[in-house]
This record gives structure tokens, C-alpha cells and sequence, in this order.
């Protein structure tokens, strides 16, 4: 994904009827895959408190999510990522930070999060699904569009929930993301703090941090997410 660009997703939970639905639907299949998650910040939590989510993805490299206001969305150049990180913690960035790795020891970033996800996607148009299984014990699946620019946003929203209504997933109940679930059960303390930041409100409510409707869909670049 270039960087900053903006991702409309809808999460839902798979039914043993979806790769069957996809597949009636002329869904292709578009590979499987295998990758471990590492995510950094500072002990005191200040980038997923601004709801900032840095990771290290096997076979991808460095990512930052971050609200797509006034600019950022998923950042994935080293001086972009490192720029935001800079901004976000109120730091002047120094020589050797202009990779990545430099910048994480420089901040003193930490990891806070490790998992593994095994992945089947699929492609229908221009949608991709995404049926995840992490190595915690969950599994949840979303339907994301890639767009380039906000105005595209709303449209992009609406396929991407019609393909949800196909595949019989559709309703108003959110789904959250692996994060959240991960947060809650490994680092309970860490998912308080987000929500007294008002990051990950769930109940219907935000849970992506970045605004919308409640009924499981959002941007990264985004909005929402889980
Ligand atoms: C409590 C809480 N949890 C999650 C969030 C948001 N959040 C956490 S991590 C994170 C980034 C990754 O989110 P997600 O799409 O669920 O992961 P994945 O599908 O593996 O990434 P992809 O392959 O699509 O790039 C976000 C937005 C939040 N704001 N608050
Ligand atoms: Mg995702």
C-alpha cells in the first residue's frame, strides 16, 4: 500500500458458509499467508493514547496507522513513519533516524504486542477480503477497499458493506479487530489507558478512535477499524 493511502473496512465475524459465498459470488482466491505482528510504543503509552499503531510486520516491513486527519492514514516510508513518530512525541528527529530501527531505539519505543496471523484473502472487484486467524485463539474477517483520497471514501464505504450484506454478515453488531481483543486479554492495563484516552470505546461506540457509526465499518487511513 503506498503510504497514505486510506483503507474503508468493514469487520465481521466468518461463517462456515463465507469462503462458499465468496466463491458463488466469483470471489478469487488471492493466497494465503502467514506473518507475525510486533507493535511499539513508549512505556508510558503516548502513541497508541494519540491512537498512533506502529508495527513491524514479517515480510512487509515497518507500518504506522495513524488518523487520516489533516494527513497520515497508513504510513509506510521510513522518513514519513519517522516524521509522524517525531511529531506525535514532540521530538526533533536526529541523524540515524532516518531508518526506521534507529528512530524506534532513539525514542526508546518498546514492544508491547507479538502475534502471529494465518490469512486467506480473496478479490472481488476492487475489494479484498480477509478471513485472519490469530495465534490467540481469534479469528475475524474484513472486507477493505483502497482508496486516494477522502471524497472516494463514501462510496467505497458502500460497496464494501454491500459485499458484507452478500455474504450474510450483515447487522449493527461491531466487531473488534485482533488488537482489541489481544489488548484485553494480555495487556488489560494497556486497554484501560486507551479507553480513559478514549481510544477503542466499544458497545456500539467508537473502537478505531477515529469516528464513525458504531455498525463495524471504518477507514484506516482510516476510521474505525477495531
Ligand atoms: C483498543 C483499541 N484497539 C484497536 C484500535 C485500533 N487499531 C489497533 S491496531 C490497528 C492497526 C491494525 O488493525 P487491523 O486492521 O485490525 O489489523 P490487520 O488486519 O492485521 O492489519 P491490516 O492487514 O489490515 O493492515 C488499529 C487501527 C484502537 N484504536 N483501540
Ligand atoms: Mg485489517
Amino acid at each position: 500500500m503506498p503510504s497514505g493511502s486510506i483503507e474503508v473496512e468493514s469487520k465481521f465475524e466468518a461463517g462456515p458458509d463465507t469462503e462458499a459465498r465468496l466463491a458463488a459470488l466469483g470471489a478469487a482466491p488471492a493466497g494465503s499467508s502467514s506473518f507475525r505482528d510486533l507493535y511499539y510504543d513508549t512505556p508510558d503509552l503516548r502513541l497508541t493514547r494519540a491512537d498512533h499503531w506502529l508495527r513491524l510486520r514479517q515480510g512487509a516491513g515497518w507500518e504506522l496507522k495513524c488518523p487520516p486527519v489533516p494527513h497520515g492514514g497508513e504510513l509506510t516510508s521510513p522518513r514519513a513513519i519517522v516524521g509522524r513518530l517525531c511529531g506525535v512525541l514532540g521530538v526533533a528527529p536526529v541523524p540515524g533516524w532516518d531508518q526506521v530501527p534507529g528512530a524506534v531505539a532513539g525514542l526508546g519505543l518498546q514492544e508491547f504486542a507479538s502475534f502471529v496471523t494465518q490469512r486467506r484473502s480473496y478479490r472481488l472487484g476492487g475489494l479484498r477480503v480477509d478471513l485472519d486467524q490469530a495465534d490467540f485463539g481469534y479469528a475475524v474477517a474484513e472486507v477493505e477497499a483502497l482508496v486516494g483520497a477522502q471524497e472516494d471514501v463514501p462510496v467505497a464505504l458502500e460497496e464494501v458493506l454491500q459485499l458484507r450484506r452478500a455474504l450474510g454478515r450483515d447487522g449493527a453488531t461491531r466487531v473488534p479487530g485482533k488488537m482489541s481483543i489481544y489488548l484485553q486479554r494480555h495487556r488489560p492495563r494497556h486497554y484501560q489507558e486507551l479507553l480513559l484516552a478514549g481510544v477503542g470505546i466499544t458497545g456500539g461506540g467508537r473502537m478505531g478512535g477515529w469516528g464513525h457509526p458504531g455498525e463495524g465499518w471504518g477507514h484506516r487511513g482510516r476510521i474505525g477499524g477495531g
